[in-house]
């Protein structure tokens, strides 16, 4: 199975977990990435009967758009029932690293607000420790210098990613070679630099359910 037929997999197990949370009126939370979008896509069928979504980026609220399903604004959405969204790694007790796509900020935001965080990712994103995938950190664009600076004080590299401007206005720093043991401390750690909006850490808000793709079938892990 190509990566994708991996992804496209478990956006439709994640489907069939969310089915009860759309007939119950719940609201969706949605991810970014291009596994989210392979849910995305398959959640068009369901446009009529789903009361609403939130969004974490403004590239998945577009998608959402375009497929006529309704998109709210997280403050007059309350609770999310679920929030579904991919990961650029995750550990075996379901701790993430996201922000490949800059989204970080927003799709923390949204995991927060919902009662269940659904991941979806292929294999490939299933790890023994997190830290291969570079860190990312949304920075507010003149603390870039200093938190460039206390990152190597904690022993990481930090590589400023060029060209690219969050949906908040701000900046990514990725974060190479780092040592993350306890990731809930990382976590902590780094959104105490002034200048950090946050990490890509999801240590202290993990995922509670892991759809995994892999060609013997989606695999559940649970906390
Ligand atoms: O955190 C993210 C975006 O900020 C994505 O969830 C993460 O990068 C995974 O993306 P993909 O599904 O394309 O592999």
């Amino acid at each position: 199975m190509t990566q994708d037929e991996l992804k496209r997999a478990v956006a439709q197990a994640a489907i069939s977990k969310v089915e009860s949370a759309i007939a119950d009126g719940e609201i969706i939370g949605i991810g970014t990435g291009s596994t989210a979008n392979f849910f995305i896509d398959l959640l068009a069928d369901y446009k009529n009967d789903i009361r609403g979504t939130v969004a974490s980026s403004e590239a998945s609220a577009e998608r959402l758009k375009s497929h006529g399903i309704e998109v709210l604004e997280l403050n007059n959405a309350g609770t999310l029932g679920v929030y579904v969204d991919g990961a650029d790694e995750s550990n075996h007790h379901l701790e993430l690293i996201k922000g490949g796509g800059a989204a970080l900020t927003r799709e923390k935001i949204a995991a927060a607000a919902s009662k269940e965080f659904i991941c979806i990712a292929d294999e490939s994103k299933l790890v023994d420790r997190l830290g291969a995938f570079p860190l990312p950190i949304e920075v507010i664009p003149m603390a870039r210098s200093l938190v460039g600076r206390e990152v190597v004080k904690l022993g990481g590299n930090p590589v400023y990613r060029e060209g690219v401007v969050t949906d908040n206005g701000n900046v990514i720093i990725d974060v190479y070679d780092f040592m993350i043991d306890v990731p809930r401390k990382t976590e902590e750690t780094l959104n105490n630099i002034p200048g950090v909006v946050t990490n890509g850490l999801f240590a202290l808000r993990p995922a509670d359910v892991l759809l995994l793709g892999t060609p013997d079938g989606v695999k559940e892990m649970t906390r």
